[in-house]
């Protein structure tokens, strides 16, 4: 178990891929940009738009979940990113790194990409070019897509 969460909303999550586009901005044009399924794929969609990048493949990543959603094993490649050859000229996106262990597989599909994401973890972050956020060890980022709001009673009406 995680000792803290962060949570991600829509409103963030757009603002820091625009943030990531901006920087991306002196190092493009891109050929095109390679989305790490799932994570990557909104996260790629917000940067192709602000880059104006038409040429979207994806690589699909899966770790397969232990017991809990925090635990992870090796990720394996179940599908390439034919078109992106060894990544030359390509953008590889993701949300973020944590154990470094997806960036790790993902970089020797495709040597010659950059590789960026939006928030890094400090065991991730060898294994990523950029990034927008440092994210301490020890937390979960709970993305958008993975959470719903949900009602809160009052405090007063809360048992011991
Ligand atoms: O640095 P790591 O320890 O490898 O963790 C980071 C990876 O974990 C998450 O993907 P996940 O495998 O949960 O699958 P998903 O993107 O399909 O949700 C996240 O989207 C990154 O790809
Ligand atoms: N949602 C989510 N998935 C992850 N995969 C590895 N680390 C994380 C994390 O902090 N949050
Ligand atoms: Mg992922």
């Amino acid at each position: 178990m995680a000792a803290n969460y962060a949570t991600v909303t829509w409103d963030q999550l757009h603002r820091d891929a625009r943030t990531l586009a901006s920087a991306l901005m002196p190092r493009g044009p891109f050929k095109g940009i390679v989305a790490v399924t799932r994570g990557g794929l909104i996260p790629a969609a917000i940067i192709a738009r602000e880059l104006d990048c038409r040429l979207i493949e994806s690589i699909s990543v899966v770790s397969y979940a232990g017991e809990s959603a925090e635990e992870q094993s090796e990720p394996v490649i179940v599908k390439p990113a034919t078109a992106a050859e060894d990544g030359e000229g390509f953008l590889i996106i993701d949300d973020l790194v944590d154990s470094g262990e997806t960036a790790k597989i993902v970089r020797e599909a495709l040597p010659k990409a950059h590789f960026a994401c939006l928030y890094a973890k400090p065991s991730g972050r060898p294994h990523t070019d950029q990034y927008v956020m440092e994210v301490s060890q020890d937390t979960w980022v709970l993305f958008p897509w993975d959470t719903a709001p949900l009602f809160v009673p009052p405090l007063a009406r809360q048992s011991a």
